[in-house]
């Protein structure tokens, strides 16, 4: 029990609510009776004095509904729902208040009748025990049983005013009201049953007068019915004295012909003393028991007629809300309260279903903001919608109809409402999926187009790449954007499908314009890029033959080479235009878009004008080529191929084309000189491509002199990645540096030297042979040692030796090593001759000793004849006239032709080259003649050769 604590032994005091529990009287006079025979009620609950004999007041089940001061007790609702367990029976509870005078019995009888606990007055005294109004849940019955403060009660005095409201209260709430009276006050119009009743009707017009909805059992019980007069005689009595009531009640105009009845039925029961006669007494209440909880009883009480409407769910709130009314004085409508109640109860249900319905869609958006596409999105959506209207309904539709109806409707809108952003969501990410899904498949097919198949087949089926693929499946631009596209779309409807929920069937063109447009954007980058591509692609494979055809041109040189290159360039752009056009054709206008005016774009006007742009980036794009050809065919190792070839042209062929054999007579330093120039003259010519021809050539005029030959005059309004290069509009195109010029004429002047030296050396061998009429001179001269030979065995069989021997020499091919052979072996002997002669002379004179050291050195020079260290060496030795004297002195023939072979044969080099131009110069004229095949040409680089 809430409001009551133990006190001492059998009393109790009330406790509920600490603000009014100071003002609670400790009644010590109170007892709590309860029947002693048990008259075969349910008896679950203990007939012995319950809350007297325990110390936990949440352990009882009653509760002080509004204390005496008029207060609500809010625990009302936690008291339906935990200890009432009737929080989820919707209508399927009742309500039955007692009202009668103080001390009247009216616990003991609902104690009695339904197994409540409420406080009973002590026998013997006459001091109200039931303060304000107290309810309990009468056992094992839906039935709420509310337990009034006695009227009439000396405590308040005068004071009618918690009388008037309490009955207003009960009258509102309960459907059944136990009018309590004593047998003895019946008949006794003035006594205080009567006002009660006066009051109830009075309260009775204010609350149900409009709106007669409800009507009330006025259930009399007529207690210690002692005396024989019959119950219904007793009846009569109070019927004939309530309609009298009704009549002089001062009722509003418009009440004044209602009756009684309209508003009340009237039962009558009586009840026997329960001191004198307690037999009889718990046998009546027993048969008033059955009044109250035999459905099928012909006297059930609790018809439809007396429903209050009002779920038990909102039970509490709705009691809150008329108490408030009735204590504020304010006009208590009822209906008004019921539709008050019932869109405040609506919108916690509403509240309520929607925190499950919010915490799944957020689940599923979870999933779709990852990106995801859900495939039973749609009737996941719709399953969430049924379960949400459905818990709604189950709760909210015992309320007003028509604010339940409103309410269902607007939380109908606010989930679709929510599952529409989920739908949205999701198609957002099936357009992003379709876009990209178009892209991925588009670029890989694009990949795939072979031009050159595509032309031969445009060629052979010119309709065929525009409808689509030609009859030889052949792919083209066209019928991939548009199978793709059909694709994506085709994926989008059925996203949309199995996204929409049946009951919204949300549009979606919307969506589908958005990915069309999606798509028309990614169309236009694929037509530029495939556009650009392809004629790359063209270009690419039609490098090789248009290479060759320039690098002919190039290697050739002839004077108006530009002229010629640039009219190679005009045929061939000339024979691959027509595929261009095929093929640019062939792609539909899919893809084409005007910028300047998208929504208006007329396709033929955009078709020119793009195949106007392609055109101009075809023409940049082979003039790309050209000079790519160029360059790589005019790179540092072929230019100086091309100048050596030049000069062996003309070096060393006849103008017939024949080769040249040099002789002494020949003036080779005159012929080198001019093919040394012709060479070195095309390098200039080659470093640049030149358009000055352009001028003077009526083709070159008309094409490549035509402003708009690589830019479009007309502004190019479509939209296409196809950028156009921007080339600075100059007189000629560098190919080579002049820096690099200058590196390629010094290893080309090196390598035509060398030729040049070679043509030398070939006429320097001819001149050493040995004359003819020298061998005549020898047969002659040698004619008797050759007899004396002969006719002298040993002489002889040495010879045949020897001969043999050289004859299997020869034939063995081994003379050069047995010259090697006897060159070193000579050489070794001469050395050691050569020394020992030095060494000879030294010692019959010192003073040459510094000279042999000199020849040793002077061999050692070979190796780095220019070496500081020599001159240092040298400079040591010597002193610093050591160069003057030997200068004047000069050294002997053998020794300077000894010195200039040498060198000679290091001319290989660069190194030896200027060595021997530098020391061998004023020695001799041999070495005069030594220093002609060694010395360099000019420069116009003035290096160290120039001198
Ligand atoms: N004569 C008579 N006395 C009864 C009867 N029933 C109960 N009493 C006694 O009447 C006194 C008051 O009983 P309650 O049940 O407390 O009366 P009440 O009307 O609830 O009293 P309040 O709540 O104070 O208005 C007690 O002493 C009971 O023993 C009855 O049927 N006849």
């Amino acid at each position: 029990m809430d409001s009551l604590i133990e006190d001492s032994e059998n009393s109790v005091v009330p406790e509920f609510n600490p603000k009014v529990a100071m003002d609670f009287n400790h009644s010590p006079e109170v007892e709590n009776h309860l029947p002693t025979n048990d008259i075969s009620l349910s008896t679950s609950k203990s007939k012995d004095l319950p809350h007297a004999t325990t110390t936990d007041p949440d352990s009882y089940n009653m509760l002080q509904l509004i204390n005496e001061e008029k207060e609500f007790n809010l625990k009302m609702s936690e008291y339906m729902k935990d200890r009432w367990k009737l929080y989820s029976n919707g209508f399927d509870f009742d309500v039955v208040a007692i009202l009668g005078s103080q001390s009247t019995g009216k616990s003991t009888l609902l104690n009695a009748l339904f197994k409540t606990d409420f406080d009973v007055l002590r026998q013997g005294k006459r001091q109200q025990t039931t303060k304000g109004i107290w309810m309990d849940r009468a056992e094992n019955t839906n039935i709420l049983v509310m337990d009034v403060e006695g009227t009439d009660g000396r405590e308040r005095g005068e004071d009618q005013d918690f009388e008037r409201k309490s009955a207003l209260f009960s009258m509102a709430i309960a459907e059944v009201v136990i009018v309590n009276m004593w047998e003895n006050m019946v008949g006794l119009y003035n006594g205080a049953n009567m006002g009660l009743l006066k009051t109830v009707f009075e309260v009775n017009l204010l609350l149900f007068g409009r709106n007669r909805e409800a009507k009330t059992l006025l259930y009399f019980v007529i207690r210690d019915h002692v005396s024989p007069t019959s119950t219904e005689i007793l009846g009569s009595v109070v019927s004939k004295d309530l309609e009298r009531i009704w009549s002089e009640l001062s009722k509003p105009e418009e009440f004044a012909n209602e009756k009684l009845f309209d508003y009340f039925d009237i039962r009558f029961t009586s009840l026997s003393h329960k001191l004198l006669q307690e037999e009889k007494f718990y046998e009546g209440v027993q048969e008033i028991w059955k009044d109250f909880t035999m459905p099928r009883s012909s006297g059930y009480v609790f018809r439809p007629e007396y429903k209050r409407k009002v779920p038990a769910d909102g039970f509490s709130r709705y009691l809150e809300t008329v108490w408030e009314k009735i204590v504020t004085n304010k006009e208590l409508d009822l209906p008004t309260q019921q539709e008050l109640l019932s869109q405040y109860r609506c919108d916690e249900i509403l509240q309520s279903v929607l925190i499950p319905f919010t915490q799944s869609v957020d689940s599923i958006m979870a999933k779709i903001r990852s990106g995801d596409v859900i495939n039973d999105l749609g009737s996941t959506m719709e399953k969430t919608v049924n379960i949400t209207i459905e818990a709604f309904s189950e709760q909210a539709s015992r309320y007003h109809k028509n604010v339940y109806t409103k309410k269902r409707n607007q939380l109908y809108e606010t989930v679709i409402g929510e599952l529409r952003k989920l739908f949205v969501s999701q198609i957002r990410n099936a357009i992003e999926k379709a876009a990209s899904q178009y892209e991925s498949k588009s670029l890989s097919l694009l990949d795939e187009i072979d031009i050159d198949s595509n032309i031969s087949s445009l060629s052979d089926e010119p309709s065929g790449l525009k409808k689509g693929k030609t009859s030889s499946g052949i792919l083209s631009f066209s019928s991939i954007v548009e199978d793709n596209r059909k694709a994506a779309l085709d994926y989008l409807e059925t996203v949309v499908k199995f996204s929409n929920v049946d009951s919204a069937n949300w549009d979606y063109q919307e969506e589908i314009e958005n990915l069309n447009k999606k798509l028309d954007k990614l169309t236009i980058e694929l037509r530029g890029n495939s556009i650009q591509r392809m004629l790359q692609q063209l270009c690419d494979n039609r490098q090789e033959e248009f290479s060759g055809v320039i690098s002919d041109i190039l290697n050739s040189a002839p004077t108006n080479l530009w002229e010629q290159v640039l009219c190679a360039y005009i045929a061939q752009l000339q024979s691959m235009s027509y595929d261009v056009e095929l093929l640019i054709e062939s792609m539909g206008t899919r893809g084409l878009c005007n910028e300047s005016n998208p929504d208006n774009s007329d396709p033929q006007s955009d078709s020119k004008a793009e195949l106007n742009l392609i055109r101009a980036r075809f023409r940049q794009l082979l003039f790309d080529l050209l000079f790519k050809i160029c360059k790589e065919d005019l790179n540092d190792q072929m230019i100086l191929y091309k100048l050596r070839n030049k000069f062996e042209e003309k070096f060393r062929y006849t103008p017939d084309g024949v080769p040249k054999i040099w002789s002494s007579s020949d003036d080779i330093d005159s012929r080198y000189n001019i093919s040394k120039k012709d060479a070195i003259n095309l390098l200039p010519l080659y470093s640049k491509i030149d358009f000055s021809c352009v001028q003077n050539n009526v083709e070159l005029q008309s094409t490549l002199g035509n402003k708009a030959f690589f830019y479009p005059e007309e502004p190019i309004a479509i939209s296409t990645p196809l950028n156009l290069k921007k080339y600075s509009r100059v007189n000629q195109l560098e190919l080579i540096s002049s820096i690099k010029q200058r590196e390629i004429q010094k290893r080309a002047i090196k390598e035509i030297d060398m030729l040049f030296l070679d043509a030398k050396r070939s006429v320097v061998s001819r001149q050493s042979q040995i004359p003819v009429w020298m061998f005549g001179l020898l047969v002659l001269l040698g004619w008797n040692e050759a007899m004396a030979v002969l006719f002298n065995p040993i002489y002889l069989i040495l010879a045949i030796t020897i001969g043999t021997l050289g004859f299997i020499v020869h034939n063995l091919g081994l003379w050069g090593p047995v010259m090697g052979i006897v060159h070193n072996a000579s050489a070794n002997a001469t050395v050691t001759l050569h020394n020992l002669a030095v060494y000879a002379s030294n010692i019959t004179d010192p003073s040459k000793m510094n000279r042999t050291e000199e020849i040793e050195l002077s061999q050692m020079g070979k190796k780095s004849p220019s070496s500081s260290s020599f001159e240092k060496y040298r400079n040591q030795r010597e002193g610093p006239n050591r160069s003057l004297s030997r200068s004047s002195t000069g050294t002997s023939s053998s020794d300077s032709k000894s010195s200039s072979f040498s060198t000679f044969s290091d001319a290989q080099g660069v190194d030896g080259l200027e060595y021997n131009s530098k020391n061998t110069i004023d020695r001799s004229p041999t070495q005069k003649s030594n220093r002609t095949l060694v010395s360099p040409v000019p420069d116009i680089s003035g290096s160290d050769y120039s001198d």
